[in-house]
């Protein structure tokens, strides 16, 4: 019999949401790039040992997202021949008989490509049960969450960050901030800092970050079916950055999970020289005196559907579209190279230093509506073009566009990093109403987030000691 290992540290992790303010479609292609802003809410992953009775030894690892109902998900794993890896297989929840099991395709490939990695670094080495929470911070939903309270005897009456939010997961309403991205980095980058010694895996150190970037999104795309330019992941590790996706080639090369030979492929892959994304971090700065602020309408666009629709069009109408993606991707460098000048600014200049910004903002947005007239698709449909023009003539407000694919359902803003501004702005919006829609414009209670992956404190969590 082998003998017990020691216990691993409790461990904390947590990533930002992301806006894409620029690069829409365009970052599909690497020849493009993507203006992307991280988002100050998070999501966290908790990694503890599991908590069993003493004398009972069990082999599995519990995931659970406490702040949604029948969100439990129990997990063995085995080592596959052929260098195939780690496989996990979704148990019955023993304890609670009444809940059906319910898969978490993000989870699930984020724990197999997590434990995969570890795997082909300590070989022979026994991966430990674990139990890992989820906690995320209300922005990523619209649902109103319940406060919850620590019952702990000296700390009584504090209230965690983290609401309950008392519904489903697949109940919840996602404001559209990438909380898949999210989680999968964070729950990656948990469970590597959790089983892996700091000198394999340490999530502070340039390689670390590398390892995580790679990983998370070879196993994020696996999840999502393999679309998607992965700038998510990215601001997920990086923050704010500039951003040039990997080729696909990489990843369709990759066997699938415990295929012959997808462990050292996989460790191949995340650790060498063949992955080509480029991230610039000092290509996006957000000047002194502004921020960003996100509106949510209130009704959804089919991300996918849109683009298939928008590069059908661009493969039909190949010259028209180059030169509409080629103004863009100047216009989108004059944004990054204008919000980074005014960045470097010792103090205020003058009273129409946004002039600049606000022309860019608006031949931008002139591009933007070509691709969604010629492509047939509603990237800034007339409502949001009403909206946005609104907006923009707001105090201190320098412009906004549709963020990501576009469509109905945000807007985001750049304004004056004032109180007074946003208050004023809020009094607008709960004013607003279009001729011709019916949704409500909300404010989402985010601002940019210049820093990526970050390990937390475990203090954090005490509210949510006990699974419910
Ligand atoms: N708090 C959470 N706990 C567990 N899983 C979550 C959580 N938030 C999101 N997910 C997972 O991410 C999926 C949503 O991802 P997706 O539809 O791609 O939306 P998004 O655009 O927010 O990434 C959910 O179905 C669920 O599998
Ligand atoms: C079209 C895109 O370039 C940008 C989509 O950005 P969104 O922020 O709209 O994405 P979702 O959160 O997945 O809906 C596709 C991509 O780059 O993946």
């Amino acid at each position: 019999m082998s003998s017990t290992p020691a216990p691993l540290t409790p461990t904390a992790v947590s990533c930002p949401a992301k806006v894409l303010v620029a690069g829409g479609y365009l970052v599909l292609d690497r020849e493009y790039t993507g203006l992307v802003f991280g988002l100050d809410a998070r999501i966290h992953t908790v990694v503890t040992p599991i908590k069993t009775r003493s004398g009972v030894t069990i082999n599995e690892i519990l995931v659970t997202s406490p702040q949604f109902r029948e969100a439990i998900w129990e997990y063995g794993y085995r080592s596959q021949p052929e260098d195939g890896g780690i496989t996990v297989t979704q148990l019955s929840v023993g304890h609670e008989q009444s809940i059906s099991l319910s898969h978490n395709p993000f989870i699930e490939t984020a724990l197999t490509y997590a434990l995969t990695y570890i795997y082909t670094l300590q070989p022979g080495t026994l991966i430990q049960s674990s139990s890992i929470r989820i906690l995320a911070d209300q922005a990523y939903y619209s649902n109103p969450g319940i406060s919850r309270s620590s019952n702990i005897i000296s700390s009584p009456h504090q209230t965690s960050r983290f609401s309950d939010f008392n519904v489903r997961l697949k109940d919840a309403h996602k404001t559209g901030l990438g909380s898949s991205a999210a989680l999968v980095t964070s729950f990656t980058a948990a469970v590597l800092s959790f089983y892996l010694p700091r000198d394999a895996f340490d999530v502070r150190s340039e390689k670390g970050l590398r390892v995580l970037h790679n990983l998370a999104q070879a196993s994020h795309s696996q999840a999502q079916g393999k679309v998607g330019s992965g700038f998510d992941i990215a601001s997920a590790v990086f923050g704010s950055c500039l951003y040039k996706r990997f080729s696909p080639s990489l990843l369709s090369n990759l066997p699938q999970p415990s295929a012959s030979g997808f462990a050292t492929q996989l460790r191949t892959l995340v650790e060498g020289e063949a992955w080509d994304t480029e991230i610039r971090k000092a290509a996006i700065r957000m000047p002194r005196g502004l921020r960003l602020v996100m509106c949510d309408v209130d009704c959804g666009s089919e991300t996918p559907g849109m683009v298939k629709k928008v590069l059908a069009w661009r493969e039909k109408s190949k010259e028209e579209a180059e030169g509409i993606w080629r103004n863009l991707q100047a216009g989108n460098e004059a944004l990054a190279a204008e919000l980074t000048r005014l960045a470097g600014e010792e103090q205020r200049v003058s009273e129409d230093k946004y002039d600049k910004l606000r022309q860019i903002i608006s031949s931008n947005r002139n591009l933007i509506r070509e691709m969604g007239a010629k492509s047939g698709v509603p990237i800034e449909p007339p409502q949001q073009t009403r909206l946005l023009d609104y907006c923009s003539k707001l105090a201190g407000v320098v412009g906004g566009v549709v963020p990501g694919a576009g469509g109905f359902d945000a807007i985001v803003l750049l304004v004056e990093d004032k109180e007074e501004v946003v208050r004023a702005l809020k009094t607008s919006l709960g004013q607003y109403k279009d001729p011709e829609a019916t949704g409500r414009v909300g404010v989402i209670g985010v601002r940019e987030e210049m820093v990526g992956v970050k390990e937390e404190d475990l203090s954090l969590y005490k509210e949510w000691e006990e699974t419910s």
